[in-house]
Formats: C-alpha cells, sequence, structure tokens
C-alpha cells in the first residue's frame, strides 16, 4: 500500500495516477461499519480490475472547525490505520490535510479536485457521509457531481444493539474501559503499540518485572484501571494484565496516565523495543493500597482473573 499526502493547495499527486475504487471518510477506529465501507470498495475495485483506494483526513475535522469537543486523539491513529487498511487489501491511502480552505470547497469542488482528478472512478461512503462547505454534499447528489465519470455505492447503516456503530460510541466506551464491548464492535481488541522505557522489578509489586510503556500521546486514552491483556513482542504473544494508571508511587503523578504491564510466564528485558497491548477486558478500578501486603494480595487476585478471562479467549 502506498501513502499520498495531499491537501487543497496541492491536491494532484505528481504521478499519472491508475484508476481507483475508493471509500471516504475519517475512519477512526476502521470499526465494523467502516470494515464494510471500505470491504465494499475492495469488491468493487475487483469488479472493475482497478485498485482500491482509501481518502482520510487529518487532523480530525472538530479540532480546525473549533467544534466544543475536539479529537485530537484517536482510537487508531495515522500508522495504525496504515497497518489495518494494509491487511484489508488496500493499494492506496490519501491523506488529506483538513484545514479551512479545504473545509470552503463546495461539494462540487471537492468531488473534482479529490475523486475526478485522483482518478476515482467509484466512490464508496456510508449513509450519513457528508463532504464539501458545510458538509452540504451528500452521498444523494454525488452522482450529479460525477456527471457520468464515476458510479457510487451507498452502504446502509451497520447496528449493533440498536445502536450505529462509530467512532463516537467506542470513545465513550474507552473512557468506560469497556474492553470487551469495544472488541465486539471492532472486530479486534483494542491495542496500541508503545516502546518499553523501563523493564526492572518493582519495589512494590510481587513476581516477574514490570515494563513500563510509552503510550504515544496520539491514541485516545482508556480509562484507568486494571486489564486483561496479551502483549506481542519479539513475534510472540504473552498473557499478562496492565495497569493504566497516573503513575501510582510516582512522586510526579502524570495527568497523561502511565502504562505498565506484567506478562505471567516470561520476563524478558524489553527496554528500548516496541511492543503491542491488546486489551481484552477490564478487571478493576485502581485502588489506594494501604501497604505492601495488600497490594500482593490483590495483584494474586488480579493474575488469577486474567488468567481465567485470557484461558476462554
Ligand atoms: C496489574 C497491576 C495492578 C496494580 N494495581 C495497583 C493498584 O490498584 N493500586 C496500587 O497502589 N498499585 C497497583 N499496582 C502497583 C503499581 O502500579 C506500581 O507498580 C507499584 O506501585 C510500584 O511503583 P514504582 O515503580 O513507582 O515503585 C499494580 C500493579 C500491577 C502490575
Ligand atoms: N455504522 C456505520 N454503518 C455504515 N457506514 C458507516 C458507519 N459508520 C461510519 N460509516 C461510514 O464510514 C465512513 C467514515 O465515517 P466516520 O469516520 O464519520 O465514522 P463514524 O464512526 O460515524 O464517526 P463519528 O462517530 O466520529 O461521527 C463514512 O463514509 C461513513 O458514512
Amino acid at each position: 500500500m502506498r501513502t499520498f499526502h495531499l491537501s487543497s493547495e496541492s491536491p494532484i499527486v505528481s504521478e499519472d495516477l491508475s484508476a481507483s475504487a475508493l471509500a471516504v471518510g475519517f475512519f477512526d477506529g476502521i470499526h465494523k461499519g467502516h470494515q464494510q465501507v471500505i470491504r465494499t470498495a475492495v469488491q468493487q475495485a475487483d469488479k472493475l480490475g482497478i485498485d482500491t483506494a482509501v481518502m482520510t483526513f487529518t487532523p480530525h475535522p472538530s479540532v480546525v472547525l473549533n467544534k466544543s469537543v475536539q479529537h485530537a486523539r484517536y482510537i487508531t491513529p495515522l500508522p495504525e490505520k496504515e497497518r489495518i487498511l494494509q491487511d484489508m487489501g488496500v493499494d492506496k491511502l490519501f491523506v488529506v490535510h483538513f484545514d479551512l480552505a479545504l473545509a470552503s470547497l463546495s461539494p462540487a469542488e471537492f468531488a473534482e479536485k479529490f475523486f475526478v482528478d485522483l482518478n476515482i472512478r467509484h466512490v464508496v461512503a456510508g449513509f450519513d457521509f457528508s463532504f464539501g462547505y458545510k458538509g452540504k454534499g451528500s452521498m444523494k447528489e454525488l452522482p450529479s457531481y460525477a456527471k457520468g465519470r464515476f458510479t457510487t455505492t451507498t452502504v446502509a447503516k451497520v447496528s449493533q444493539g440498536d445502536e450505529k456503530i462509530s467512532s463516537t460510541r467506542i470513545r465513550g466506551l474507552l473512557n468506560q474501559g469497556d474492553m470487551a464491548e469495544i472488541k465486539t464492535l471492532l472486530n479486534r481488541p483494542y491495542s496500541i503499540q508503545g516502546e518499553v522505557v523501563e523493564s526492572q522489578t518493582s519495589r512494590e509489586a510481587p513476581g516477574p518485572p514490570m515494563i513500563n510503556i510509552h503510550m504515544n500521546e496520539a491514541y485516545y486514552p482508556p480509562a484507568f484501571g486494571i486489564y486483561a491483556v496479551e502483549v506481542e513482542f519479539r513475534g510472540e504473544i504473552h498473557k499478562g494484565m496492565a495497569v493504566y494508571s497516573m503513575g501510582l508511587l510516582r512522586s510526579e503523578q502524570n495527568e497523561e496516565g502511565c502504562l505498565e504491564v506484567r506478562t505471567f510466564d516470561s520476563d524478558p528485558y524489553l527496554y528500548g523495543e516496541k511492543i503491542r497491548i491488546f486489551f481484552h477486558d477490564f478487571i478493576r478500578p485502581v485502588i489506594e493500597c494501604e501497604d505492601r501486603e495488600q497490594l500482593m494480595e490483590q495483584l494474586l487476585n488480579d493474575e488469577r482473573e486474567c488468567r481465567r478471562i485470557l484461558t476462554l479467549l
């Protein structure tokens, strides 16, 4: 997959682009609804014998348009999106810089610059996709801008439990730490990749060493708490538990949050390595421990509970 960075000032990439079927939207999370849109583009591309492309935007429009809730952190920051889209068989990813100039393009201008000029022959989006100045363009009018130069497919609403699956819904579940429900909406566990910044035996916690991870600020953070996780490093998956907290005993508490994990059956020295944490379930909120004994007992209970959950996967 190739990634192309575009903006309203430089919309056309310098080379002649091969024809594509395009899925368009912000796609934060690449949840089941998004997957349906992207899979439809893959099917259309196969039918037409052309490439599959996805168009996303950066940053989130809410940031540029100064909305009351601004999404500057993502369920899937750009590198995660690239990884997932590559696995879905996408050939080209267009990352369009979202700024006020882009937001002021009329729907017709947007369709000219970002569909026709990029050699898009088919456009797929969901029932609620809007584009162009004040979001005035919709899938209903898109064929009138296409003037026969591309065809369109509108994907019907994908719901779960009578409610639309959306990035907003998943952000709400991350605020509650409801990783089990998130897994059903994403069709995969929520995961983050981070670098190990400390790999040591904790003064307080019993058992194998804690691994402290730097969680990139671009990720939308989960609720503080203890989670049953799988950890991927050096090409292998290990069962374990994670605590996401303000930095429990540290003298400087960190508003951004600290992520520590402990794997049950291995304790390699991972300093500086990139590892991936898959969040499967919420175990409990962070509690204030009176003494080392209470913490040790709590951690043994947590480990038992995590092992039970992870065995059922
Ligand atoms: C899965 C897990 C859960 C934890 N939960 C708590 C907790 O609820 N309360 C607490 O005070 N410490 C808890 N700890 C311990 C702290 O996260 C931390 O490792 C310990 O306080 C040592 O901190 P230090 O590295 O600053 O010395 C937990 C550790 C692990 C591995
Ligand atoms: N549940 C869904 N069913 C069908 N299409 C969807 C669904 N969710 C999103 N889409 C489509 O996927 C594309 C990307 O949508 P977008 O990024 O706005 O997702 P969203 O989950 O609705 O986000 P948000 O909650 O932030 O509004 C758009 O074409 C949109 O219409």
